[in-house]
């Protein structure tokens, strides 16, 4: 005996899967009615070219009746593809998705369970009888041969489900006809305002700049800074990217609209352009890209990964373009979005070279490229932070060397780069410790006078580990300055984190300390300047020590260097006892 049995579906479990996990609204009914109704017409066409193509939606009651002018379905075809989930008109022998079509899966009717307890069908084929389905939302369906002589099509007939009689509103209908709809090749009306063709239609062949500007304003709310035409034929696809007129933060990735076969697929999906991308959201039409079974993605495939790959190559095209023939708009563009397109010139050598060539950058000579900078200049020397910069930038002026502020984000990797690249271009990150060395030494006559003032300043810097120098530079209004080499100021603030964290990283930061390793961070006084040359003849130790410490607090703020605790005890104290000698004591106080 043949124990093999059929397997039962409950349809009120699948309406449920279907409702929760699949779909992200009941609204997707309208747009599988909208599906149905032009596959219908299409597969009308095939056979008979010059067929009507017309969807007509209407609100009546409290229900919503869809027809359309397609092929219909014979008795023996409603009796196999409605009344079989899964069961579809629309694969091809091997089962595959025929490419003609929209539907695919054989699971778009059962959508409608989620606003309607009961469908109607009521359908007639080309020489054949009207038949009607009634199907129910709990399993149950019904077929009767209808006496009439209705042309050949199709009317859906929604009966809505108690709670969701809000979705077959007319303005709701009229409003996710046009949402999913506008742009079917075939007519749409909704109570018989048309929601197809000319009225609010995207220009896919037209693709003018305006009237693609016009849909973006209307679609997307902005005024693009520019279009880019979109097209990669492997896809089936046409379309534009709208380069965004203001800034958008690089981790939002923003979606793009998607239509599939002139059915709107996603307002918001991900994916079709590369993430350096967010400075453009598309609208495009793909014939050949695949949904996902809820039609409201695209499936992560091979020719997903190719056409964002195409699709990024023609936006790269369009900056190199904009490069050649429009530098001051694309000054404009890179203002806007200068910071994803440095995040591309980190992997691209062509926005690496836009880059160099484009983007002012803040140096101590005034805002130039680094292509400009490198022509005047040589050597692109750099500080990696925006402090430093601040710090250093005036003396390295007054020292005839010419920096770049590499502070901002991704700014010192693109100047190495440009090296990696190009082997004639030479960099140097300076190291302030560096700065130093080109200070010029006193004269050692002078030198040799001043070590009782060298021997006492440097007693008041011993306890902060700091090592005293004494030299001339300009800017001779410039009275100290705290230098300390990089890596010594590296292990400074792992230090000073390491007092503020748990006893767990606390370690972790220990085994990247080595103490030995330190180079004592410098004080060095400016002999030109008049003040530290005042307080080089100070009288007294004493004076000297406050004095000293008092340039050493200053240069720390001025530097933006880390106040540690000990510093700040430091400024207090010195700045109490510069202000208790410069204020006369009081005769009547007896303190
Ligand atoms: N308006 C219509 N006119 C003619 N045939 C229809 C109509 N609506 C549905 N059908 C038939 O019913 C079948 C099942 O429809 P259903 O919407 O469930 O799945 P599908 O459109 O094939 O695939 P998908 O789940 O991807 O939408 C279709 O393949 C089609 O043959």
């Amino acid at each position: 005996m043949d124990a093999r049995r059929t397997f039962q579906v409950d349809l009120a479990g699948l309406v449920d899967l279907l409702s929760h996990h699949l779909y992200a609204s009941p609204r997707v009914y309208v747009r599988e009615l909208l599906q149905n109704a032009v596959d219908a017409i299409t597969a009308r066409r095939l056979a008979e070219p010059g067929a009507p193509g017309s969807v007509r939606l209407e609100t009546a009651g409290d229900g919503l009746a869809v027809t359309d002018t397609g092929v219909g379905l014979t008795e023996a075809q409603v009796h196999e593809l409605l009344a079989t989930i899964g069961r579809s008109s629309k694969r091809d022998d091997l089962g595959f998705a025929r490419h003609d079509f929209l539907g695919q899966f054989g699971i778009g009717l059962l959508s409608c369970f989620l606003v309607a307890r009961e469908i109607v069908v009521e359908t007639r084929a080309a020489g054949g009888q009207t038949v009607r389905w009634t199907g129910y939302d709990d399993g149950r369906y019904l077929v009767e041969a209808l006496d009439d002589d209705r042309p050949v099509g199709t009317t859906v007939t929604l009966v809505p489900r108690p709670g969701a009689r809000s979705w077959f509103a007319p303005a709701t209908v009229l409003e996710l006809a046009r949402l999913y709809g506008d742009q079917l090749p075939v007519d749409v009306t909704v109570d018989g305002t048309p929601t197809t063709g000319a009225v609010v239609g995207a220009p896919w062949d037209a693709a003018g700049v305006r009237a693609w500007t016009a849909y973006a304003e209307r679609t997307m709310g902005l005024t693009p800074f520019d279009v880019i035409p979109l097209s990669v034929p492997e896809a089936g696809l046409t379309g534009a990217a709208f380069v965004l007129p203001q800034l958008v933060n690089p981790a939002h990735r923003g979606g793009h609209r998607v239509y599939l076969k002139h059915m709107l697929l996603a307002e918001s999906a991900e994916g079709l352009l590369p993430e350096w991308a967010f400075f453009a959201r598309c609208v495009v039409n793909t014939s050949e890209l695949r949904p996902t079974a809820s039609r409201e993605a695209l499936y992560k495939d091979g020719l997903l990964e190719s056409t964002r790959e195409a699709l990024g190559d023609q936006l790269r095209g369009w900056l190199v373009r904009l490069g050649r023939t429009d530098p001051r708009r694309l000054g404009e563009f890179l203002r806007v979005h200068h910071l994803g397109v440095k995040a591309l010139a980190l992997h691209d050598d062509a926005m690496l070279d836009l880059v160099a060539t484009w983007w002012p950058m803040e140096t101590n000579v005034g805002r130039m490229t680094l292509h400009d900078f490198r022509e005047r200049h040589g050597v692109l020397r750099y500080t990696a932070t925006a402090d430093q910069f601040r710090q250093l930038a005036g003396i390295a002026a007054a020292q005839d060397l010419p920096l770049v502020n590499a502070g901002y984000t991704y700014d010192t990797e693109i100047i190495e780069r440009l090296a990696q690249v190009d082997r004639s271009v030479r960099t140097e990150r300076l190291d302030p410790s560096d700065l130093a060395t080109r200070f010029e030494v006193l004269d050692p006559g002078i030198e040799l006078g001043l070590r009782g003032f060298a021997l006492a300043a440097q007693r008041a810097m011993d306890r902060l580990g700091c090592e005293v120098v004494l030299r001339a530079f300009e800017p001779a209004t410039v009275p100290a300055l705290y230098l300390v080499d990089r890596e010594t100021a590296f292990r400074q603030e792992l230090r000073s984190t390491r007092d503020k964290v748990d006893p767990v990283w606390s370690d972790v930061l220990s085994a990247l300390d080595d103490r030995r390793a330190d180079t004592r961070p410098q004080l060095v006084l400016n002999h030109r300047n008049a003040l530290v040359r005042r307080v080089t003849v100070l009288p007294t130790a004493d004076l000297v020590e406050l004095a000293v410490e008092a340039l050493y607090g200053q240069a720390l703020l001025l530097g933006y260097h880390p106040i540690r605790p000990a510093d700040a005890a430091l400024l207090n104290r010195s700045f109490l006892g510069l202000l208790d000698r410069a204020v006369p004591t009081d005769p009547e106080d007896g303190a």
